[in-house]
């Protein structure tokens, strides 16, 4: 039994223990993908994550329970639940009125915290941790088959960035330009722990999930199977 490098608890053999110094994963250094877009791979730890769906499970529950919102009739395949602001297509309320009518939860201090310090670390801009003020989090849950089609994140009143935060099955994100949901665009492989920061001359980019990987939660994020996606943004909205 060894700990890799994410802290993470793995059953081997003497012969993959070998094979290890030998063939470890790549590196997932941290890169830009445009003006803007940061990606910060593993950036949350296996306890912030574990900890992070505890309380998803409490989110999950109500006062507004997770649902998949409809578009244009049809259900999505992925299911949210929401903070601070209801979010349904494509208007924010405080009250979800196209799910039982209740008050969403209020946008947590610690998840402020968390964001603030996901912009100064992608970012490298230390000012910017004092001023970032999200007020909303979507938080998205996806099974083996759910998938987010190409979409600009464009019902805030603001251009303040995005931070989104992935835990429990790796996905697909394709990562595109601000004038159409075609190429060019880019793919890249989100894992347990990731954040991605979008905003600047990035934040009306196009994006989406293509597909998610099963079964590639690692050990000790709090999930067994499904991916959970939290974006927080600010809505620039007041009561
Ligand atoms: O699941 C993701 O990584 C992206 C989610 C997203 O784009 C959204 O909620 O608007
Ligand atoms: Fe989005």
């Amino acid at each position: 039994m060894r700990r890799d490098r994410t802290g993470c608890t793995r059953h081997r053999s003497r012969e993959s223990t070998m094979t290890d110094a030998l063939f470890e994963d790549a590196p997932r250094p941290a890169r830009a993908l445009g003006p803007g877009a940061f990606w910060l791979p593993g950036w949350l730890t296996l306890e912030q994550q574990a900890w992070i769906v505890d309380r998803f499970h409490e989110w999950r529950a109500g006062p507004v329970p997770i649902r998949s919102a409809t578009v244009r009739g049809h259900e999505m395949s992925v299911q949210t639940v929401c903070l601070g602001w209801h979010w349904r297509p494509y208007q924010y309320s405080r009250d979800a009125v196209d799910v039982n009518g209740n008050q969403v939860l209020a946008f947590p201090d610690w998840m402020l915290r968390l964001g603030r310090r996901a912009i100064v670390e992608a970012t490298g801009d230390s000012r910017s941790g004092d001023t970032y003020t999200p007020d909303t989090a979507l938080v998205n849950l996806y099974d083996d088959d759910a998938r987010m089609g190409m979409h600009q994140d464009k019902d805030e009143a603001t251009l303040e960035p995005v931070v989104s935060l992935s835990i429990g099955d790796s996905a697909t994100f394709r990562f595109g330009n601000s004038e159409n949901r075609n190429r060019p665009y880019e793919d890249i492989e989100l894992r347990s722990g990731d954040l991605f920061v979008f905003g600047g001359p990035s934040r009306l980019a196009f994006h989406g999930i293509t597909k998610v990987q099963p079964r590639t939660a690692p050990t000790g994020c709090g999930l067994r199977e499904g991916r959970i996606n939290i974006t927080m943004r600010v809505t620039g909205l007041t009561d």
